[in-house]
């Protein structure tokens, strides 16, 4: 699996996803810089979480219009397998490779704590590892993190079972009480229609060794380094 991960100015989970890549993968991912605006062959893309031009205007707006995205995004559309992690994801709902929007969290604070979140299909590159309804662990740490789409929009993730990740509670249970910071239907994480391209606000590579306390994380990239090696 050739991957690479892009480095905006104010990307800080960009050398955290690489080791998390690293460990899974055995060979150090490339480091592509935002004014790039070639790519060599690829199977992966990650866009990494972070403060990409320091939040200005939205979370990831600015970082949409880079140089590189044109090229990520050309990528996407040829089925190259593109992974959007927190700040991340905002960019690639910004760009309109993922649909809906992040928008402030519901009681417009920063939230920085291991939620639960509920698999929901283990049928994807970035899931096979999982199983589907299982539990698992995964830190969040954003202020824009609040998943927005209008009620169209969400019927047609819903029906073609682009949800990824929905938060739930430790026994599994998806309700208000355990959505920290008001997505619509506790999204967590979505897929595009063709599932090759998924976007989630929780940080796998932030859980991927138990040296850092739990590994729910390190099951995506070793799924990824499954399915694309
Ligand atoms: N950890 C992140 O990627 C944070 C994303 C973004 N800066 C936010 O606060 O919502």
């Amino acid at each position: 699996m050739k991957a690479a991960i892009i480095v905006f100015p104010g990307s800080n989970c960009d050398r955290d996803v690489a080791v998390a890549l690293e460990a899974s993968l055995g060979r150090r991912p490339l480091m592509v810089w935002h004014r790039d605006t070639t790519l060599p062959d690829l199977d992966l893309i990650v866009v990494p979480g972070g403060f990409s031009y320091g939040d200005y205007l939205r979370c990831g707006a600015m970082a949409a219009q880079s140089p590189v995205m044109r090229e990520v995004k050309a990528r996407a559309e040829k089925g190259v397998r593109v992974l959007g992690i927190c700040n991340g994801f905002q960019i690639l709902t910004e760009t309109g490779l993922l649909p809906g929007a992040l928008m402030r969290n519901r009681d417009l604070r920063f939230i920085c704590r291991d939620v639960w979140l509920k698999v929901e299909t283990e049928r994807s590159d970035f899931t096979n590892r999982y199983a589907a309804g299982q539990v698992v662990r995964m830190p969040i740490a954003h202020a824009e993190g609040n998943f927005f789409a209008d009620d169209a929009t969400l019927a047609a993730i819903e029906d073609q079972g682009q949800v990824a990740f929905r938060y739930c509670g430790a026994d599994g249970s998806v309700d208000d009480a355990s959505n920290p910071n008001g997505a619509r239907n506790n999204i967590a994480g979505v897929f595009n229609p063709g599932r090759t391209v998924l976007g989630l606000m929780p940080h796998p590579e932030r859980l991927a060794e138990d040296l850092l306390g739990g590994s729910d994380g390190k099951t995506m990239f070793e799924s990824l380094v499954e399915a694309l090696s």
